[in-house]
Order: structure tokens, then C-alpha cells, then sequence
């Protein structure tokens, strides 16, 4: 396999992992594993040391096996070999991460400084990031705050569900001021901030920990919702915004709920993020996250059929990490085993990690084999360009029924039935709805259909 493709099924692998595990263990030992190659069933794995190994083979062999299985969809066996060198960060989110992610370090902060990021996706830029109505607003203000740094929001607060673009969006931050103010940026999750506290104290050098994390421009914590229950990390950090904010340098926060509710958050820490902007992420619609697919496709240089994008995009609403599971999972089933990637492979390969279509929601897709079945034609001559007398009644009827009984547009709609334009599909709305007032045999037959599209 390819190294693209490689680091794509060990991405997808790894997020599956990492349910599995306890956070603690996975960072401690997945973190740093980089694959080395899967040829037919072999895994070959590189980790740091013989610890990492005995760990990796003890503790989680079942996990990673499992997990390949779920991706790659056959048994693989799996080989670990050290690799003395720090091996690259291979996190989903970092795993092709190649770019040096800081700033030059300025003289006088030395060695401390380049440990204070964590290492950035090269991936996360705006320029990767796909806008729709769910995101447009907290993008926007990501990139006023990237732009001119302090002078717009401060803080920013990012929130929203998992896997709908936060991390991104705060490494786009991170990628923007960097590459354009050259200044000293440190994006941290909340974790790292808390443990990087805790061995401070623990060895005495408090001091040094303030002093780095006071010295720089733009500072982006992710994943903030992690200091609830911590009062002596809420306290640190509460230092640490002050001594920023005064000082003029922009502060950025991730978390997964709004400020009000986060539990046992300190008042005066609440109060301090509610000061600048609070900007929310919603699940992207259907157009966008065709659109993110898209983009993917595209970044990575896959082919992938519109019908297939579609039928992605129509099942995986809520999480964008899922989404892109999806696409990985079948580019990656197709290189394997030399298929052509089409509908039919999609339906095959996505059945186990698609969520079933919910029962009660009708889909343009449903509606199409339903009508089809019922006139005795092929979905496939319905969205096809023919216009034969035929097909094009059952066609409007279709059509008819998608504007009915889904919440697709019209532009939507007619992409379904072969790129049709908008107004073919209004035009048949209004043609049956007029029809239907002169014909009470097609009123029965509109009414059982819409009976049998519920049905499920
Ligand atoms: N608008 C977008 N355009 C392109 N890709 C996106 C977009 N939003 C999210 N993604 C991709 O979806 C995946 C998940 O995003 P990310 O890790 O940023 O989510 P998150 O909100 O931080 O999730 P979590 O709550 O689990 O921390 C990433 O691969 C990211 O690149």
C-alpha cells in the first residue's frame, strides 16, 4: 500500500483505537507508533522503544487488530518494530504532520519554547476548510482574530459537538499567525496544559512553566471543557488568561458545550471567557458536507462519483470525522482489493458504519425505488437524461414527492434526478399538483405512494 493511503488507514484505525483505550494510555503509547507498511495482511509498526513494544503487543494488539478489520474489512497480523528515533506523531490529526509547527523560537526563551506547541496538522489550514451555514460565523471570526490578532475578539470562544471542526479551525489560527506575524503561538490542549502544570509542580519549576506560558502572543486552548473538577489548573490558567489579556495578546478556547455549561467552572473564569466572543459550530448540512467530501476527495487526489459523495453525505449527518471515515474506509477498501469505487461498492463496504436510515426519515433515495418499483421502471431511468413519455410521468411524480415529503431544494432535488435544473423539478411540482386537482385516479395513486415512502 502506498504511504498516502497508509497513513489514511492508520488514521482512521487510530480514532477507532482510541475509544477503546483510556485516554492516558493512548496518548502514552499509540501517540508516538507510526506504520511502516501493509502489505496483503502484515502490519509493520514502529514505536520508540522495547517498552512501547511489549506494551503495544501486550496491552493493545486486540484493539489495533479489531480495529484494521473495521477499516480495512480482512484480518491482519500485526508486526511492531523499534524505532529508536522519536517517530512522527501519527495521531488521526497529526499523523502527515512534516511541517516545523512553531515559530523561530525567540533567543531568549531557548529550548522550553519549542516544547510549548503541540505539533500542528499541516492539513488544519482555512484554505483546507470548507464553510456552510453551520460554521460560517465562528470561521469568520477565526480568521479576523488571525488576521489582526487582539484586536478584534479576545478571547474567541469556539464550541460545538464532536467532530465538527474545532481543532481545525484553532490550528488554522495557529497556521495563519504564524505564517503571516511570524509571532510566538502556542496551541495546547487542555490535557497537556494540566499535566504540563502538575510536572512543574512536581519538580519544582512552577516558575519556568508561568514564564512560557506568559511569554507569548497568541495562546489556543482546546478542548477547555476539560477543567471542570480541576480547581488547581482553573486557578494556574486563570493566572495565565490575566497576564495575557492585559497584556494585549489574544487568547483563543475550544470546548464542546458553552461557557455556562461547563460544571464547576469558576465564576470569574466563566465571566473571563463570556468577555470577548462566543461563537458556535453546528452539524453542516447536507450541501456542505458534499462540499467537505468533496474537498477531501480533491486534497488527496481520489476519484469519487458524485452519486457516491451524495449517498455519504445523505447517511452521516452529525460528525465530520465520521463523514471522512466513511470516504477513507471505501478509498481504502477499493485500492486494496482493485475494485472500482461506485454505489454499489459504497453500500457494500459503508453497511456496518453507516447508521441505519432512521425509519421515519424519507429520503430522495427511497422515494425513487418506491416510485420506480410502483410504475415498473428503473431508478436508473429516472435519472437519466431520456425523455421519453414513460419515464418522464413517473419522473414528475418523483419529483413531486421529493419537494412533498423531504426537505431537499430544488437545486438538490434535480442534482438526484441526473443534474436536472431547478426549474424542471418546479415545473413538474406544479404540473402534478395542477394534475392531481383535474384527476382523482392520480390523487389515489400520489396518496398510496406517500403511504409506502413512510412505510420505510
Ligand atoms: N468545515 C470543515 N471543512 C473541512 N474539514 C473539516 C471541517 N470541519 C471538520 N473537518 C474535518 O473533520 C475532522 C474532525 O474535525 P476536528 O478534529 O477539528 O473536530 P473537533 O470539533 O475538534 O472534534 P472533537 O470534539 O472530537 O475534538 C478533521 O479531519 C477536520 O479536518
Amino acid at each position: 500500500m502506498v504511504k498516502g493511503e497508509l497513513a489514511e488507514v492508520w488514521t482512521e484505525a487510530l480514532q477507532l483505537i482510541e475509544r477503546q483505550l483510556t485516554r492516558p494510555s493512548y496518548e502514552a503509547w499509540l501517540r508516538n507508533t507510526r506504520p511502516v507498511s501493509l502489505e496483503g495482511d502484515r502490519l509493520v509498526l514502529a514505536v520508540p522503544n522495547q517498552f512501547a513494544r511489549d506494551w503495544v503487543l501486550e496491552r493493545c494488539s486486540g484493539a489495533i487488530v479489531d480495529s484494521l478489520r473495521r477499516v480495512v474489512g480482512h484480518d491482519v497480523r500485526l508486526e511492531v518494530v523499534v524505532e529508536p528515533q522519536p517517530a512522527p506523531p501519527a495521531t488521526g490529526q497529526v499523523a502527515a504532520a512534516t511541517e516545523a509547527p512553531l515559530a523561530p523560537a525567540p533567543s531568549d526563551a531557548g529550548s522550553s519554547w519549542r516544547t510549548l506547541s503541540q505539533p500542528l496538522n499541516p492539513k488544519y489550514t482555512f484554505e483546507t476548510f470548507v464553510t456552510g451555514s453551520g460554521n460560517r460565523l465562528a470561521h469568520a471570526a477565526a480568521l479576523a482574530v488571525a488576521e489582526a490578532p487582539a484586536r478584534t475578539y479576545n478571547p474567541l470562544f469556539i464550541y460545538g459537538g464532536v467532530g465538527l471542526g474545532k481543532t481545525h479551525l484553532m490550528q488554522a489560527v495557529a497556521h495563519h499567525v504564524l505564517r503571516k506575524h511570524g509571532s510566538r503561538v502556542a496551541y495546547v490542549s487542555c490535557e497537556t496544559f494540566t499535566n504540563e502544570m502538575i510536572n512543574a509542580i512536581r519538580d519544582g519549576k512552577t516558575l519556568e512553566f508561568r514564564n512560557r506560558y506568559r511569554n507569548v502572543d497568541v495562546l489556543l486552548v482546546d478542548d477547555i471543557q476539560f477543567l471542570a473538577g480541576k480547581e488547581s489548573t482553573q486557578e494556574e490558567f486563570f493566572h495565565t488568561f490575566n497576564a495575557l489579556h492585559e497584556a494585549n495578546r489574544q487568547i483563543v478556547i475550544s470546548s464542546d458545550r458553552p461557557p455556562k455549561e461547563i460544571p464547576t467552572l469558576e465564576e470569574r473564569l466563566r465571566s473571563r471567557f463570556e468577555w470577548g466572543l462566543i461563537s458556535d459550530i453546528q452539524p453542516p448540512d447536507f450541501e456542505t458536507r458534499v462540499a467537505i467530501l468533496r474537498k477531501k476527495a480533491q486534497l488527496e487526489k481520489l476519484h469519487v462519483p458524485d452519486d457516491v459523495i451524495a449517498f455519504i453525505a445523505e447517511r452521516i449527518d452529525t460528525n465530520i470525522r465520521e463523514l471522512e471515515g466513511a470516504l477513507i474506509r471505501l478509498v481504502a477498501f477499493a485500492s486494496l482489493t482493485n475494485h472500482h469505487i461506485d454505489l454499489d461498492l459504497a453500500q457494500e463496504v459503508l453497511k456496518d458504519i453507516l447508521p441505519p436510515p432512521r425509519a421515519n426519515k424519507v429520503t430522495i433515495a427511497r422515494i425513487q425505488e418506491v416510485v420506480a418499483e410502483y410504475y415498473g421502471v428503473k431508478v436508473r431511468d429516472l435519472k437519466a437524461r431520456r425523455r421519453t413519455r414513460a419515464i418522464a410521468f413517473p419522473r414528475q411524480v418523483a419529483m413531486y414527492l421529493c419537494r412533498e415529503l423531504t426537505e431537499a431544494s430544488l437545486p438538490r432535488i434535480g442534482e438526484e434526478f441526473g443534474g436536472r435544473d431547478h426549474t424542471t423539478v418546479l415545473h413538474a411540482y406544479e404540473k402534478i399538483s395542477h394534475d392531481m386537482r383535474h384527476d382523482p385516479h392520480l390523487g389515489r395513486q400520489i396518496k398510496e405512494l406517500m403511504d409506502l415512502i413512510r412505510k420505510g
